[in-house]
């Protein structure tokens, strides 16, 4: 079922986060929506039949608010349990960023931690309705001090609304794709221009994101679903199972993978994918996202450790005996699930840590979504005692001649 990729062949079935022709799509859709706004965003949405013609495309708080006092009160209760313990995570990660003062010759510099003022909260809404990623996007952007909160997510259901107030977004967008990200970035007639967008999604909206990364902070490419599950023989197979079909449902173009010392273990997996797969109903999009999907048997678990951070997975599952020991040899990964009662999908719904992870490999070089997304570190410098700071005045002198840069080696000159 899954097929079988060698140790040494791994690196070649890595993918880029974002392929070059959804990118080019992506572009063609941004620049449309960034010069001819709510009548591009319009247009595309009901094109992608996420919007009805004539829809409104903005639901306010209000409508929001309605829809959660139309939950039952245990839905009412699962949103809100979810969001505060997701907001209890990223308050302590927020305690961790602090302000910063240091004496500098002839003074003081520091730093300040300062939010973000607009967030553009992207929750994909194409297959499934995701309100769990609005309470990770939109708590979040809170917890750091975000003033304005938007929300957006394409055909967004009564718990996708509910969970937008339940995180206090000030609107919802109710359209996905590109586009929205478009929106976003560039502002419209409807949608403010955002300084912040973060979130996960498909294809397009991770290429979109892509696109107006610089324009606006972007939080990192989180595409697609993946799972990288390390595993010896002391692994349950239908656990295992279980485990990599929660991540395939999400996408035809989700990721899952099974690095294992044993044999067994792989055999009795692909024995369970096929049986756990005839009773799932999202069989369909589970069974393409597993073409993209392997098996390796390694020799060792340190084999099995070098492959998993040659793979930097979104999500990396450690399914052995001292799974403790194994996983700190491990370096790159969006999210860590250590021990066989760590289901990644725990995760999913709000343990703690956030659900918007990187994917495509790019976990080598970020993190998941944070407090600190939203978040920036000015500086700043003070000279007070001119007489103890000559040192660096001369230091610049020469330093902007070396630089051949006469203009600056005067202003400081002004300062001896
Ligand atoms: N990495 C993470 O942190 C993370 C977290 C949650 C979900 N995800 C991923 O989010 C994704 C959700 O995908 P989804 O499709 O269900 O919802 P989505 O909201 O991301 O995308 C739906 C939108 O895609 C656009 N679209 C669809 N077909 C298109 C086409 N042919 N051309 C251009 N645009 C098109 C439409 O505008 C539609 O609104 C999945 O891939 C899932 O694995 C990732
Ligand atoms: N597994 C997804 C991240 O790849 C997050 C999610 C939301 N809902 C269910 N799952
Ligand atoms: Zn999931």
């Amino acid at each position: 079922m899954l097929k079988v990729v060698s140790y040494n062949d791994v690196s070649r079935v890595r993918r880029d986060p974002v392929d070059a022709q959804t990118l080019t799509h992506a572009a063609k859709i941004v620049e449309a929506v960034r010069d001819e706004g709510d009548a591009a965003l319009s247009r595309f949405a009901t094109n992608f039949g996420d919007l009805e013609a004539g829809a409104p495309l903005v639901i306010s708080k209000e409508e929001c608010e309605s829809a959660f006092a139309q939950l039952s009160v245990e839905d009412q209760g699962l949103l809100t349990r979810t969001a505060e313990r997701i907001r209890v995570f990223a308050n302590a990660q927020r305690r961790t960023i602090s302000a910063m003062t240091m004496e500098i010759p002839g003074g003081e510099a520091g730093h300040d931690v300062s939010p973000m003022e607009v967030a553009g909260c992207y929750a994909p809404g194409g297959r499934f309705p995701l309100p769990s990623s609005v309470l990770m996007t939109a708590v979040t952007a809170r917890v750091a001090g975000v003033q304005t909160v938007w929300v957006a997510s394409p055909k967004p259901t009564q718990i996708t609304k509910a969970a937008a107030f339940v995180a206090g977004a000030d609107a919802l967008l109710a359209v996905g794709g590109a586009q929205a990200i478009a929106a976003l970035a560039y502002g419209t007639e409807s949608v403010p221009a955002c300084d912040a967008i973060v979130g996960p999604g498909n294809r397009w909206v991770t290429a979109a994101k892509q696109l107006v990364a610089g324009r606006v902070a972007i939080d990192m490419l989180a595409g697609p679903s993946e799972l990288l599950v390390l595993a010896d023989d002391s692994a349950d197979a239908v656990t295992v199972a279980a485990d990599l079909l929660a991540q395939a449902e999400h996408d035809p173009d989700a990721s899952v993978v099974l690095v294992s010392t044993s044999s067994e273990l792989i055999d009795a997996t692909n024995t369970e994918l096929a049986a756990q797969l005839e009773t799932l109903p999202t069989h369909e999009t589970a069974r393409e996202a597993l073409k993209n999907s392997y098996s390796v048997h390694v020799r060792s678990i340190a084999h099995g450790i070098e492959l998993a951070n040659r793979v930097a997975p979104e999500h990396l599952e450690v399914m052995t005996r001292d799974a403790g020991k194994v996983a700190r040899q491990l370096r790159h990964y969006g999210g860590l699930f250590i021990g066989h009662h760590s289901a990644e999908v725990l995760g999913d719904y709000g343990a703690g840590p956030n659900h918007v992870l990187p994917t495509g490999g790019t976990a080598r070089s970020t993190g998941g979504l944070s407090v600190a997304t939203f978040l920036r570190m000015r500086t700043w410098m003070r000279i007070d005692n001119p007489e103890a700071a000559q040192g660096l005045v001369e230091d610049a002198i020469t330093l902007a001649r070396h630089e051949g840069l006469e203009a600056h080696a005067r202003s400081a000159e002004r300062r001896k």
